[in-house]
Parts: C-alpha cells; structure tokens; sequence
C-alpha cells in the first residue's frame, strides 16, 4: 500500500475510527511546532471538536521551526498520520485529519505569516519547548541580547519563534484581519503570561515596536494553559509496528498513553475551536492546575529522569520498578509538593499522585530517561525550585527536590553513569555551567566537593542568589551531591526516603 496518504485513507481508516472529511477542512489554526506533543494532543482536541460541532474551519497550518524534516514527513502523507495509544492492556490506532498543512518555518516564512494574517485563523498554538522562547536564564523575561533575537529584531528573515510570532502579527494588523489568541502549550510556568512578555520585550527591540505593542495589547490574548500526555519520542519499532498494523507506512506516527487532558484559560478575543466537546477544560484561572501539574507530574518526572539516568536505567517506567526511586518520588509529591499547591475545588492531590505513578509504571511506553533529562537549567524552575521556595516559607524541609536538583548537576557536570558509563545529557546551559564550576566543558570530571561546586553551578544555571543563600536549601543539595558520589543514585533515594 506504501506510504499513508489520502489515497489509501479509507482502506486504512477501516483500522481507526471514524474521522471527518478531509476535503472540507479549512484552515482555522496556526500551530508553531509540529512536534510529536502537538501531533497527539492539540490536534487531536481540535479533531474531536470539529467531529462534535461538523465545523470544518479548524483544521491546522502546522510549522516547522527547525528545519524541513518533519513538513516533509507530514506533506508526502498529505499531513495525515497515526497516534497510537499504549498501555499495558493493548494499543489503539488512529488516523489523525486535522493537520491539513504543513510549512517549513525557515524557508517558507512568508506564507506563515500570511496564514497568521489570515481572517480566517483567529487561533494560534505553539509546542517549541522551553528552550525555543529565548529567555534570560533564571528570569520569564526574553533574552534580548540572545544573537537569534537581536537578528531577528534587526530586521533580518525571523529564526526565532518569538521573531516568527511578532512577524506574523505586524501582518496581522497590516491586513486589519482582527484579534486572535496566542496559545502556548508549553510546560512553562504561566506560558499565557510569559509569551505575552516575551512578546512585548520583542516589540521593544523594533523601531515600530510600540505601535505594534499597542495592537497587540488591544488585540491578541495569551491564554494560560495546561497541558497533560506523556508523548515519548518515536522510535524506528513503533513506525514498524504501525506500518504492520496499518499496512500503509507512516514516517510521523505518534505513540501516547491513554490519558490526555488541557486546561485552557477562556480568553479568546474571536472564535475559537468548541475544544470543550472535546473534554478540554476552559476556566478562568488555570494557575492552580497548571502549578499542581508542573509540580507534581513533572517534578517527579525529573526526579526519576535523574537519578534513573545515574543509574543507568533507560525509560521512566524502568525507574519505577525501582522501590527506593518510586518511594522518592511519593515523598516528594506528598511531603513537599501538596503543602505548596492552592486548593481546587473537587481535586484530591493524593489520587492525582496515585495516577501519576500509575502512569509512569506505563511499560508500553518506552519515555527514555534521557529524553526526560534534557534541558534541566529550564526546567528546574517551574518543575522545582517554585516548590523549593514555598516548602521553605512553610518550614518543609524540601530534601527531595534537593537531592533532584544534586543529582541533575551531577548529569551535567561529572557525566558518568554510577557504574562510570559516559553520559550524555542535553543541557543548553552547560558550557558555562561546567566553566563556572571549574569543570572541563568538553571532557567528563571527577566528581569536585558539593560545597565547592554546587553553589557556582547553580548560579550560573540563573538560580536566584537570595535562593542560594538559604543553607537549608544550599546544604542538602551539596550534601546529596556528595552521596551520589560516594554512594550512587539508589543509595542517595534510600536515604532521603529514610529522613
Ligand atoms: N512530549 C510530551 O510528553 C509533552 C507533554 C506535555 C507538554 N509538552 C510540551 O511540548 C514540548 C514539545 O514536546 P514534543 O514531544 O513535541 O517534542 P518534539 O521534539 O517532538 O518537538 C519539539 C518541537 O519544538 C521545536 N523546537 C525544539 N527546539 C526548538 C528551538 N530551540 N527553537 C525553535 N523550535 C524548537 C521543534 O522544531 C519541534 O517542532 C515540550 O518541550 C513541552 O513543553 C510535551
Ligand atoms: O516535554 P518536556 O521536555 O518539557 O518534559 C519531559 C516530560 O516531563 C514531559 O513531556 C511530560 O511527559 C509531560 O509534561 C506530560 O504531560
């Protein structure tokens, strides 16, 4: 049958369920990031709100932002392709519609901004992770001295997302096309807020920045929102399993665990896909759940991804057959996460805990610990550090998200594996992280003194100095540093769990 396509879409949607009609999609969304998350999260939303409502008009422009692969994948497929939902009780298939374009960011930019000043979108999502908004470490601000930035405020061709979003907006208010939303979907703390800031910061680099600034203000919004599915990378078995499966090949299938949720703050100044008929949650303060999410599910996760990459184990749901590191991560839901999270009518945080573990024992999905582990100087933030400050002014002692915090510097620093395997895991930060240190930036270390590394590498992560000042933070992470050394990752659970 070859590749998936809409040629052969009926004999292969005879496998999935019912889908809407390709042909009478029109294009209602503009979405930055035509990743894997996108793929089986808000597309799949935006499928099912069209199925529920028979309105046609959201279907995605999807852009790549990194180069042509992933266009070219979803454009010799006609932008169709198959999540897969895997749990321990089998897998289901399904032919995803909604994506009926997709554009190649860097060398097609023109035709994204005409889609971003097109009436007839009045939405616009992003999933670029973290690192793609440019912001000054250890701030939510924009990096205006980042070289990508300063390019694209100096008027150059935009490489940046930022640049790409602002570009396409200038357009937008060039064409009188109206208001729209600018959603992140990005586990970011306050994303909503945080792209409007960005974008703001951006505006001010442009010669006509504050015009452009003011129609944003009256103009665009910038929902909040949260964003739930663990979606690990796909690897070459799934794409065999789903072409067996399919008897088509399909080079952008997906593979997801069943749960899927999205909290979106209801602030759309036009029209907008009926995501709640797709079970989404439109609220009005999507702050609690968003905090209780990156907090919990995501600290946690970062977590096992640490000590599970010390460790050498290679997915999360490995770390979790591992008594002392699921102990860990309960300890650090329980005892030092729930007192910080505000409250939420109806929600009981230890049964959210329970279906966060549960989910992570998932052992149909193959989520690598390294994948997990990557860019931490972004993610210990709004994963970590927000609990670290508020269990402190509560007098909890936060000793988990220390020793999650000793136990990411030694993956970047030391770069061995317990068993003394290289190890590599990505961090943006790293040069000067290593350099600050006193580590060699190119070669693993030897492991340096907790009391005299940690402090400088934390600093130079962009974590805040009245922070590291607080020895009843300073003082744990240094110390587990140190017992992952001495001891190794199982060793250093153990005893935390044991405090
Ligand atoms: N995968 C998940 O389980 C999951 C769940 C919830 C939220 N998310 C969010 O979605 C993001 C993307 O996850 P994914 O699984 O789709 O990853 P992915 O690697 O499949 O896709 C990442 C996307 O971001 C773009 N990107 C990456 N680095 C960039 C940069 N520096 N500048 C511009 N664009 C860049 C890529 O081009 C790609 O489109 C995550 O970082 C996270 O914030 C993911
Ligand atoms: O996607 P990242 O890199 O921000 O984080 C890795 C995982 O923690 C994350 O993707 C979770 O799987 C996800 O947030 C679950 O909803």
């Amino acid at each position: 049958m070859g590749r998936l396509s809409l040629e052969n879409l009926t004999a292969v949607s005879r496998r999935s369920r019912e889908g809407i009609d390709p042909d009478e999609l029109t294009v209602g969304i503009v979405h930055f990031g035509a990743g894997n998350f996108h793929r089986a999260h808000q597309a799949v939303y935006t499928e099912d709100a069209m199925l529920a409502t028979g309105e046609a008009g959201w279907a995605i422009s999807a852009v790549t932002q990194r180069g042509p692969a992933v266009r070219d994948r979803l454009h010799d497929q006609d932008g169709l392709y198959t999540v897969v939902t895997r749990d321990e009780s089998g897998a289901t298939y399904r032919v995803v519609r909604s994506v009926r374009e997709v554009l190649d960011g860097p060398s097609e930019t023109e035709t994204v901004l005409e889609r971003i000043a097109d009436p007839a979108v009045t939405v616009v999502t992003l999933t670029v992770t973290e690192h793609a908004y440019r912001l000054l470490p250890g701030t939510r601000r924009l990096d205006t001295a980042d070289p990508g930035v300063r390019a694209d405020a100096s008027g150059q061709v935009p490489s940046t997302v930022v640049g790409r979003l602002v570009a396409g907006l200038r357009a937008r208010r060039a064409a009188g096309a109206g208001p729209l939303a600018v959603v992140s979907c990005d586990n970011l703390d306050e994303n909503g807020p945080v792209l409007r800031a960005a974008v703001r910061d951006f505006c001010a680099l442009l010669p006509d920045g504050a015009e452009l600034a003011e129609w944003v203000e009256r103009n665009v919004t910038f929902p909040a929102t949260m964003v739930d599915r663990i979606v690990p990378a796909t690897t070459e078995e799934d794409l065999a399993e789903v072409e067996a499966e399919l008897g088509a090949r399909d080079e952008a299938a997906v593979v997801a665990e069943p749960f899927i949720q999205w909290v979106i703050e209801d602030d759309f100044p036009a029209a907008r896909p009926a995501w709640e008929k797709a079970g989404a949650l439109l609220v009005e303060d999507v702050r609690p759940y968003e905090m209780t999410k990156l907090r919990t599910l995501n600290a946690c996760h970062s977590l096992l991804a640490y000590l599970g990459a010390l460790a050498d184990v290679g997915t999360i749901a490995e770390t979790m057959s591992i008594a002392e590191f699921e102990a860990a991560a309960r300890k650090l839901a329980e005892e030092e996460v729930a007192p910080t999270l505000p409250e939420i009518a109806g929600f009981e945080h230890d049964g959210y805990v329970d279906t966060v573990l549960r989910r992570f024992r998932n052992p149909a999905l193959a989520h690598t610990t390294r994948q997990v582990a990557s860019d931490g100087s972004l993610k210990i933030g709004p994963r970590l550090l927000g609990t670290v400050g508020d269990a402190l002014r509560q007098s909890v002692a936060p000793s988990t998200a220390a020793l999650a915090i000793a136990a990411w510097l030694r993956c970047v620093l030391v770069r061995r594996t317990d068993g003394g395997e290289t190890l590599e895991v990505r961090e943006p930060a790293a040069e000067r992280i290593r350099e600050s240190a006193g580590f060699d930036p190119q070669a693993p270390g030897s492991a340096g003194a907790g009391s005299e590394v940690v402090r400088p590498a934390l600093a130079a992560a962009g974590v805040d100095e009245a922070l590291l000042d607080d020895r009843r933070f300073l003082a744990p992470v240094e110390q587990h540093y140190d017992e992952l050394a001495r001891s190794g990752a199982r060793e250093a659970a153990r005893s935390v769990v044991a405090e």
